[in-house]
């Protein structure tokens, strides 16, 4: 489990390790590891950290300190290191240990600012990291903008400056990083977007923080995590053990969403998908998917799901429509006391009736950002910018899990961590992937896992399956594996090809 922290939790854990260590130690630990992670980078560029060209970018407080100690220890190794002043005031030991090792040290002006990063090897962005608050402001806005057009490698210091660390927003101007170097514990704003998209590769330096720490406030699943959440089939299991998903999804307009919605669970495991719904989806569903035992509903009945048989959990809502039959769908489903899974149509019902949501048994919502914006009544926008926010208030207002989808899907629960999803490809953002999500997820509902580890663990597998069938199947078994993000070599995908590389994807966990 990957666990990250808000700049208050980890600000905490900092002053109580550091009443322990004589002063300096933690930024000495933080600057070494820092160092060590840029040599290789000039090496890479200049076949040696000798006569490379580092431009520290450096702030007011203790991140441009980093900075500074770290630009010392590189002009030690010969470096030219260069540093651009930006606050009021600048780290003075920091400042000291630079010039006393070769650096140089200018207060900022743009032309010099923007002469020195065109011609830099590396720049660390040492602006500001967990002390930050709201928008950039000047100069710090001017050079986070230079260094769009840096030629150099750009890594960030703790956090890409512009990025909140706490929650990942980001304002105004930002620092897009190729790497950041974070020091003692990931924060939140590094693995949640929008922040997550400025950090490169992330790597971690331990600075002896971990027995400090609180609880997390966000987590994201690996690889072995999903493994060992996953039900395993015994050999005494039967469909009813490996769990029967209801799936109540499609309409004679949209009928597609039934069919993803169903690979879904079926190639996510399912002991058997009992699927209803109008005659024109189930029709589809049969074609496709004849494992499952399908049912067509008659229109206007009051209790239009007294045939569907026994199931252990239900998913209700891809393209099941809008109007009353369907409403009486989602309405029968949620008065059950089983687990529910509502996406998609199922969501905008709940919108228009959040009394549906009071129910015994628990429920897993999975809006994307325009959903949650109407069940939040909250513009698309701001959630967008503050995910963890909103997924969290979600979470509480609803008195449900809300799995919110997204280049970093979510998944909030009252008093749980937030989950944040680190699977995934650009390519993913293509209709009917949700659909299929939603089959997963249902599958693993009725298999018995709880909605938090449920919704999380079908994250997970969809970004791996879509990331599997993105990079096609000569490349799958090598490449592909979690964390690392970015279309490189992939080609475009259609839902139904995640759902058939579901079973790889388990394979390859
Ligand atoms: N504590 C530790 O043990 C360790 C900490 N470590 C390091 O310290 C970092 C935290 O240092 P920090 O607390 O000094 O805050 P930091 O992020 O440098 O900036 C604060 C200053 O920036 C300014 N400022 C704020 N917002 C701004 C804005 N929007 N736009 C422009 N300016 C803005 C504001 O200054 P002012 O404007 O008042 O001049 C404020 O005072 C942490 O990220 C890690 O790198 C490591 O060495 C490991 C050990
Ligand atoms: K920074």
């Amino acid at each position: 489990m990957r666990t990250a922290y808000t700049s208050d939790q980890i600000r905490a854990a900092e002053l109580a390790l550091m009443a322990r260590l004589p002063e300096g130690t933690l930024m000495g630990r933080a600057a070494a590891g820092l160092a060590a992670a840029c040599a290789p980078v000039l090496a890479e560029r200049r076949g040696r950290v000798y006569g490379s060209r580092v431009v520290l970018l450096v702030g007011s407080g203790d991140n441009g300190g980093d900075a500074l100690y770290a630009g010392a220890r590189l002009a030690r190794r010969g470096a030219r290191v260069d540093a651009i002043l930006a606050g009021s005031r600048a780290h003075q030991e920091g400042l000291a240990a630079l010039r006393a090792a070769g650096g140089r040290a200018v207060e900022f002006a743009p032309g010099p600012a923007r002469e020195l990063i065109g011609a830099a090897d590396l720049v660390l962005d040492g602006l500001v990291g967990i002390g930050s608050t709201g928008a950039l402001r000047e100069p710090y806005g001017t050079l986070a903008g230079f260094t769009a057009d840096a030629p150099g490698v750009v890594i960030a210091v703790d956090v890409p400056s512009g990025v909140d660390a706490s929650s990942g927003r980001v304002d105004g101007p930002v620092v897009r990083a190729q790497a950041t170097v974070t020091f003692g514990a990931y924060k939140n704003g590094l693995l949640v977007d929008p922040g997550a998209s400025f950090c490169g590769a992330v790597e971690l330096v331990d600075i002896g923080l971990g027995p400090y720490l609180p609880d997390p406030d966000v987590a994201a699943l690996t690889g072995d995590d999903v493994a060992d959440l996953l039900p395993k089939p015994a050999p005494e299991s039967d469909k009813y053990r490996r769990g029967v998903i209801g799936i109540a999804a499609g309409s004679d307009t949209f009928a597609g969403a039934a069919v993803l919605a169903a690979g879904g669970a079926v190639r996510a495991g399912a002991g058997m998908v009992r699927f209803a719904s109008f005659e024109e989806p189930v029709r589809l569903v049969r074609a496709r998917w004849p494992e499952a035992v399908t049912t067509v509903l008659t229109p206007g009945a009051e209790r239009p799901l007294d045939d569907v048989g026994r199931v252990q959990a239900w998913v209700v809502g891809p393209g099941l429509g809008t109007g009353r039959e369907a409403h009486a769908i989602v309405r029968e489903i949620l008065a059950t006391d089983l687990p529910v899974l509502v996406d998609a149509d199922g969501l905008t019902h709940v919108a228009a009736d959040r009394s549906l949501l009071r129910r015994s048994g628990p429920t897993l919502l999975t809006p994307h950002a325009g959903e949650l914006a109407r069940l939040l009544d909250v513009p698309r926008e701001r959630i967008e910018a503050r995910r963890i926010e909103h997924a969290r208030r979600a979470a509480a207002e609803l008195g449900a899990t809300v799995l919110l989808k997204g280049s970093t899907t979510l998944v909030a629960e009252e008093d749980r961590p937030v989950r944040v999803n680190s699977t995934g490809t650009p390519w993913l953002a293509t209709g009917g992937t949700g659909d299929v999500l939603s089959g997963i997820a249902g599958a693993l509902l009725a298999g018995g896992l709880n909605c938090y580890d449920a919704a999380s663990c079908a994250a997970y597998l969809h970004g791996l399956a879509a990331r599997i069938a993105a990079a096609g199947p000569d490349r799958a078994a090598g490449g592909s594996g979690p964390g690392d993000s970015g279309p490189g070599g992939e080609a475009p995908i259609a839902a139904l090809d995640v759902a058939e590389a579901l079973p790889e994807a388990v394979r390859a966990l």
